[in-house]
């Protein structure tokens, strides 16, 4: 299968969701920014899985990472993040989402079970109501410590600072 085909519109992504809940299938939600993925990330990704039978992951798109985590962020595009997270045996479907919260796009899917890495309490993930009203679960998943995408920035810059490689192979 060519992974890339695990990128859906909204339209797609809702369509398959209710033909797996028609075949009595757990889906799972989660939803994130995962940019530069790190190993953190694909361990909660496959906690995520092992909730359910299949995993949809909604992606902050770009301007939405933007007002989240600042103008310097996303470091990888919308693109480049759906196209790393499709590759995950773990992730079952990626799908964007363009708003501040996922919560319109979890009122358009219903899943089953919604997670979120337990940096996030409960009471703060959004969708838990929308969820839990239709007999869903919302599970939060174990933080693998000293692992984020900011943590990763900061080391490279401190390794590299801002010169530019030398090496004009070498592309930053
Ligand atoms: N180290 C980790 N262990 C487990 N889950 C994680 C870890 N880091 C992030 N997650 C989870 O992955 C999802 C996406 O988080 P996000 O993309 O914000 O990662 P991040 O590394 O925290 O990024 P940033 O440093 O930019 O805030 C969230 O549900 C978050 O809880
Ligand atoms: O990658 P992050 O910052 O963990 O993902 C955010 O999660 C928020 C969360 O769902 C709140 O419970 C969400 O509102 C936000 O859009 C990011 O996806």
């Amino acid at each position: 299968m060519n992974t890339r085909e695990k990128i859906l519109t909204q339209d797609q992504a809702a369509t398959i969701v209710k033909q797996w809940q028609h075949e009595h299938l757990n889906v799972v939600f989660t939803n994130g920014c995962f940019d530069i993925l790190h190993a953190g990330h694909v361990q909660y990704l496959e906690n995520a899985r092992s909730a359910g039978d299949r995993l949809v992951v909604g992606v902050n798109t770009d301007h939405s990472v933007q007002r989240l985590k600042g103008p310097a962020r996303p470091v990888c595009s919308e693109h480049d993040r759906c196209r790393v997270l499709a590759a995950l045996e773990s992730v079952d479907a990626v799908v964007l989402f363009e708003e501040d919260t996922p919560i319109e796009l979890i009122e358009r899917l219903l899943p089953d079970t919604l997670v979120k890495g337990a940096d996030w309490a409960l009471e703060d993930i959004v969708g838990a109501d929308v969820v839990l009203a239709r007999g869903g679960e919302v599970k939060t998943i174990a933080f693998l410590d000293g692992r984020s995408t900011t943590g990763v920035i900061e080391r490279v810059l401190e390794s590299y600072g801002r010169t530019v490689c030398r090496d004009e192979k070498k592309t930053l």
